[in-house]
């Protein structure tokens, strides 16, 4: 019998950085949800663990012990024969690896039937496993694994664009001057009312993305191009880039934004995207 898992890319809709635990690790206030792009993998109960990747963006992903779906088999303690489809750009602040990860634990306790592990274990295999488990929108705190599911994730057109750089996590975060920055603004909004949250999300920030634009500055131009297609009501990068993503009201300005992104940057990874909704599992 074999098990299929979807593994979405995340969105860190805001990434407020404010501290720095004593083993070097940041503490985090991120609001984030999963959307509807995304890896899928396949279990199949087996005597050794042993792992292929195919797909789009196989390239360059390792396919050895490093990979965190094997890690999660490891975690575990089980094996299994495992097939994953790369969809999602890898080094690329959506999640990739953590959700492949995440997905992979939750094929592989269905396969044997186990216990989801907690959340601390979770995130020992990385930080962002933990939130890669929430298909609600969630504030994540910690380094990770404090998860406060708010609401269901409002259902907005939303675009993910990559400019087909690679940028390292720690790198960005060592390249970041403040780390001691405020939390998330209080109250929250209702997460329902598009122009409400809006605003809101304009008064937050991603700590992150001074840094990763100085390290890669083409994600300043992903976002400048993005802030100006039609119908934009928010463009800012994700996790530690260099993927950004942009919301608007109405699905035909979305969908008009990814036809001029795809035709003025035909080497750019440009999708549309909203909720995971029913497509997680
Ligand atoms: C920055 C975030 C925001 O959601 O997203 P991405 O850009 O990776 O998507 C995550 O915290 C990334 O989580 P993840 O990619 O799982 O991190 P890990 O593999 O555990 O750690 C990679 C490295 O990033 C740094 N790191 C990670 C998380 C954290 N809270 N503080 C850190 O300082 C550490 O140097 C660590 O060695
Ligand atoms: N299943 C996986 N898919 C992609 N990268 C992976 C995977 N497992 C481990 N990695 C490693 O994790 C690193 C970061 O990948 P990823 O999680 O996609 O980054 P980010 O969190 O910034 O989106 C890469 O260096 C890659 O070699």
């Amino acid at each position: 019998m074999a098990i299929e898992a979807f593994a979405p890319a995340k969105i860190n809709l805001t990434l407020h950085v404010t501290g720095r635990r004593a083993d070097g690790y940041h503490q985090l206030d991120s609001l984030v949800m999963l959307t509807d792009v995304g890896d899928r993998l396949t279990v199949e109960r087996a005597r050794e663990t042993s792992l292929i990747v195919v797909g789009a963006m196989a390239a360059g992903v390792p396919a050895d012990r490093s990979n965190l779906v094997i890690r999660a088999a490891e975690l575990l303690g089980v094996s299994a024969k495992i097939t994953l489809t790369k969809s999602l750009p890898a080094m690329a602040g959506i999640g990739g690896g953590s959700s492949d990860g995440a997905a992979a634990i939750r094929a592989l306790c269905a396969l044997y039937d186990l216990p989801l592990p907690d959340r601390e274990t979770l995130s020992s295999l990385g930080a962002d496993v933990p939130v890669c488990m929430e298909p609600e929108l969630v504030r994540m705190r910690g380094i990770g694994e404090e998860i406060d599911r708010l609401d269901t994730p409002p259902d907005w057109s939303m675009l993910l664009v990559n400019p087909r750089v690679s940028v390292s996590t720690p790198r960005v975060f060592d390249e970041m001057g403040e780390r001691d920055n405020p939390l998330m603004g209080c109250p929250f909004p209702n997460w329902q009312a598009f122009d409400g949250v809006i605003k809101w999300l304009a008064d937050q920030r991603n700590d992150m993305q001074k840094a990763a634009v100085g390290l890669q500055p083409v994600i300043g131009l992903v976002l400048s191009e993005l802030s100006q297609t039609n119908g934009c009501a928010l463009a800012r990068m994700s996790g530690s880039g260099a993927t950004c993503f942009a919301i608007y009201k109405n699905a035909s300005e979305r969908d008009e934004a990814l036809e001029m992104m795809r035709r003025l940057h035909p080497d750019w990874w440009c999708v549309a995207t909203r909720r995971v909704g029913a497509r997680f599992r």
